[in-house]
């Protein structure tokens, strides 16, 4: 099963793009990075629609891009599917030509286009033109074109924003279903943590133009690796430390203790685990309690600290849950502290790239 590795530098006004990158040919990568990091522009590189200054792109054994020995194979070469935020569809084109438009020669077309229309429950929609179908009808026409096609590679930028909640859980599913057994690399940018819980094997955060980490799904959630990761991987209550005691960090927020690595530089973030922390009549971190909801097997408080920055945090059924608008004081045990470099500058790229083994 050939993987897909890539070197890329590439600079346009205002923003540069300068990564290494390793996608194996079995399971799901989520791409995720702020708005305007250069997700879509990495996925337009390796689908040859963007030509990067530097660079080299190798499929499995065949080269598709070598800047130094002017290689640079046309999209078409590189058969990859894609699938854009604006799906790109042919608005001319019923849907069922739609997704007969990039079907190799050979296939017995009309039964491959039945079998996508039926796997994203598009048949009565078959005859109908992209300028009839609702903004979630597209998109899974497009998802149902790029995967027609039998593509190498799979690129897909953000392939299930445009459908409602139950629909999106559906239409997960049959992309997973769908994927499954092609051994193909596929990549997916998205902005919802959900489709990445659900979805992906591996996980990659860009930040201005840079891999800052790549992993196992599970890997990265539970060590982001820096402040900057976590946030973009949605960790809660990331706070600024400004000083250090010993092991004790303080900010305009409060002050916490912290298992400290004595040969760690101090870093310059903490973060709070939202499950830990629970109300104390003794010391504790002063709150004000603005909100309690009921999750079903937990209470969430949402809480604002001194600076009125806020903290999130998750208490068992079993607790005593402070009411909203009241102040409290919350123990933080120190398993629940866990300190960050704000920016780490160590690679931490957990697949490895041959080329650098
Ligand atoms: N066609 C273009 N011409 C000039 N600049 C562009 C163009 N497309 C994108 N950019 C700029 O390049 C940078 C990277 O954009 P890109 O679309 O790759 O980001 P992104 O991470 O995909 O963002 P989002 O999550 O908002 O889709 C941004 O600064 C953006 O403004």
């Amino acid at each position: 099963m050939p993987d897909l590795q890539a070197t890329l530098s590439f600079a346009r006004k205002d923003f540069a793009l300068d990564l290494d990158i390793g996608i194996p040919a079995d399971g799901i990568t989520a791409l995720l990075g702020p708005s305007g990091c250069g997700k879509s522009t990495l996925l337009r590189l390796l689908a040859g629609l963007e030509t990067p200054h530097q660079g080299h792109i190798r499929h499995g054994d065949r080269i598709w891009l070598d800047r130094a020995m002017d290689i640079n194979l046309a999209p078409r070469h590189r058969r990859v599917g894609f699938m854009f935020q604006d799906y790109a569809l042919f608005p001319h084109l019923s849907v069922a030509r739609n997704i007969a438009f990039g079907l190799r020669r050979g296939v017995d077309k009309a039964a491959c286009v039945r079998f996508w229309l039926d796997r994203l429950s598009l048949r009565p929609l078959a005859e109908r033109k992209p300028s009839a179908l609702s903004g979630g009808q597209r998109q899974r026409v497009a998802l149902a074109r790029a995967l027609a096609a039998e593509p190498q590679v799979l690129l897909l930028d953000e392939p299930f924003s445009a459908v409602d909640f139950s629909l999106r859980q559906e239409l997960r599913l049959m992309f997973q279903e769908a994927v499954a057994d092609a051994g193909i690399p596929v990549v997916l940018v998205t902005h919802d943590l959900e489709d990445v819980r659900q979805v992906a094997d591996r996980v990659g955060v860009m930040i201005d133009g840079q891999l800052r980490r790549l992993g196992p799904a599970e890997d990265v959630f539970a060590r982001p690796g820096d402040a900057e990761v976590a946030r973009v991987l949605g960790w809660p209550n990331t706070l600024a430390v400004q000083a250090w005691e010993r092991d004790t960090a303080r900010g305009a927020w409060g002050q916490v203790a912290a298992s400290l690595d004595p040969l760690m530089r101090p870093p310059e973030v903490i973060a709070i685990h939202p499950d830990g922390p629970t109300p104390t009549s003794g010391q504790g971190l002063p709150v004000e309690v603005t909100r309690v909801t009921d999750m079903g097997g937990y209470h969430a408080l949402l809480c604002r600290l001194a600076d009125r920055s806020p903290l999130r945090i998750h208490l068992p059924k079993s607790s005593p849950v402070p009411r909203p608008g009241s102040s409290a004081r919350l123990a933080i045990p120190r398993e629940c502290v866990i300190p960050l470099r704000e920016r780490s500058t160590a690679p931490n790229l957990t697949y490895p790239n041959p080329r650098h083994a």
